[in-house]
């Protein structure tokens, strides 16, 4: 692992590594905040998954996280938001492919060779993470804005045991209906709708037996809100099985990383308060 940008911010330092991921078959570059307090001693770990089109540096360079990072001794890891180069099998839609990985482990072809998000977020990257004497890898939290948003809910809801926080903002929060995730499900695992719900968060809801509490926000004016993001089917899917869910409608914001900007503060909060108290 190559450390490729480095640059102080908020008191702490904002980083960029290169490596070779085994999981995905290609190199990846992903980033990490290591706050002030991180000169002190281990801090918790909150893992950002981003969006469709996006890599490790929309969330860098537009979220305006660093400085709530630094007010609360934690550090933030950003990764890719799918397998990259040009030996890479890839797609001409936005919305599919490089770019929209889904935070899944494809099982049909092309796909399958390097399109393992899942097993990246969930065991690869944390093992380079938690080698770094900065992080304490006992105490970790996850979020995620819209395709990130569902990989955060649906890793989470998983892996109890690994994330003791999680949040979203304007998550996918039922890929198997909408046209994103059905897409993408399809392509990437196949005809057989069964093995779309261990990646489709209203799904895993009424399955999991650890309700670790989910914290929401969705923008009013957000243009997918109505037909890809339907955060009402993941308040019903709570609503059925008593699990624990803030879901905060913003009135007037976007999808965009405007409206990201304006909540991370109570996000990384949010994280903050659960992590400490462990
Ligand atoms: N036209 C947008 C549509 C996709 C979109 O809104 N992507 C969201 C995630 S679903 C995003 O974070 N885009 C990158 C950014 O705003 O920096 C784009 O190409 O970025």
């Amino acid at each position: 692992m190559e450390e490729i940008a480095s640059n102080k911010i908020s008191g702490g330092w904002q980083k960029r590594y290169q490596h070779q991921s085994e999981v995905l078959g290609c190199e990846m570059v992903f980033s990490v905040y290591l706050p002030p307090q991180a000169e002190q001693g281990a801090v918790p770990v909150l893992y950002w998954l981003s969006g469709l089109t996006c890599n490790d540096q929309n969330f860098v360079t537009k979220a305006g996280a660093q400085r709530y990072a630094a007010e609360h001794g934690v550090a933030i890891v950003a990764p890719d938001t799918s397998p990259r180069g040009d030996d890479v099998a890839d797609d001409e839609a936005w919305d599919f492919a490089q770019g929209a990985g889904f935070y899944l482990t494809a099982t049909q072809q092309p796909w399958a060779k390097h399109y393992n998000m899942y097993d990246y977020i969930v065991t690869e990257l944390p093992a380079l993470i938690n080698a770094m004497p900065a992080i304490d890898s006992s105490r970790c939290g996850i979020f995620g804005h819209s395709m990130g948003g569902h990989g955060a809910l649906t890793i989470a809801l998983k892996n109890p045991d690994n994330y003791q926080s999680v949040s979203a903002f304007s998550p996918i929060c039922a890929p198997m209906q909408c046209p994103w995730g059905e897409k993408a499900l399809a392509n990437y695992l196949g005809d057989d709708r069964e093995s779309w719900s261990d990646y489709d968060a209203c799904e895993l809801i009424a399955k999991t037996e650890q309700q670790l509490p989910l914290l929401v926000d969705q923008g009013s004016a957000d243009d997918f809100l109505v037909e890809q993001l339907k955060p009402e089917l993941l308040e019903a899917a709570c609503k059925d099985r008593g699990h624990p869910l803030t879901l905060r409608m913003q009135p007037g914001y976007d999808h965009s990383y405007y409206f990201i900007s304006s909540f991370i503060g109570d996000h990384i909060k949010h994280h903050a308060d659960a992590l400490k108290q462990l």
